[in-house]
């Protein structure tokens, strides 16, 4: 079974290609909604986050206070280290845990915003990123989010460049209106079943 990491910076469409891949069958693992599952739920991740960013980063009922921690890392590369140190071993457990459901598909998607980053890539067979232009993904991202587009850009800031990120890639996917999503994953799907024939 092949590990494909899927990418691509805010706004770019991860998500939607990852909706495109689900269809065809392929088992996703998203690595946002697995932060967010063990930010909620792991004991001592838990008190870690309360002790760094103060108790306001939950709610009475425990749920996480998104914005209160959004606005305390993505303006400072400090913070934003220390809460990725604090919640990534636990997301990477996560994701290891969740593969060995798996042993018998050709391949798994592992969608993670920062997989480069986070340096998560090197555990995968193969990357794929989804790209947009810039004044694209910032508009996507302040009608899906309804956050301001000064936070939006701050949220950008804190990722690679997506030109950095096309150099360590070893597929692509257009999302910027000039192409259609679908032929591109499913052209992408044929390579991918290929590729994990021959492994
Ligand atoms: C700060 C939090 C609570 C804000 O939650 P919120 O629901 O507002 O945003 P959401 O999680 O949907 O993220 C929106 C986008 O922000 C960007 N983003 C999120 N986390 C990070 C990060 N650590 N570094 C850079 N960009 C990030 C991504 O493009 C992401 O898709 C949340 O992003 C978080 O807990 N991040 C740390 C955990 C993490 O690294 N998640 C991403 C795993 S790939
Ligand atoms: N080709 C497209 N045409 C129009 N809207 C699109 C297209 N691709 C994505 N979108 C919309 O843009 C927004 C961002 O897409 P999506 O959530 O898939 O991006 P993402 O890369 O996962 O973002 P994030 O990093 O913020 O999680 C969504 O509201 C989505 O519906």
């Amino acid at each position: 079974m092949l590990k494909i990491g899927l990418t691509g910076n805010i706004g770019s469409g991860k998500t939607t290609v990852s909706k495109v891949f689900e269809i065809l069958g392929v088992p996703v693992f998203s690595a946002d909604t697995a932060a967010k599952s063990v930010m909620t739920n792991d004991a001592p991740l838990i008190a870690g986050i309360k002790e760094t960013f103060g108790n306001e980063a939950y709610f009475e009922d425990g749920s996480l206070n998104r914005k209160y921690i959004a606005g305390k890392v993505f303006n400072d590369p400090a913070e934003l280290a220390k809460l990725n140190a604090l919640v990534h071993p636990a997301t990477f457990r996560a994701f290891d845990s969740w593969v060995k459901a798996y042993a018998d598909v050709p391949y798994v998607i592992k969608e993670a915003a920062i997989l480069f980053e986070s340096g998560s890539y090197k555990l995968c067979d193969y990357s794929l990123i989804v790209t947009a232009p810039f004044e694209i993904r910032m508009q996507r991202v302040t009608e899906r989010d309804h956050i301001t587009m000064d936070e939006a850009k701050s949220r950008d800031a804190r990722q690679m460049s997506e030109e950095e990120k096309l150099k360590l890639a070893d597929f692509s996917i257009k999302n910027d209106d000039s192409e259609l999503v679908i032929p591109q994953v499913l052209a992408l799907h044929q390579q991918f079943l290929a590729l994990a024939n021959t492994k």
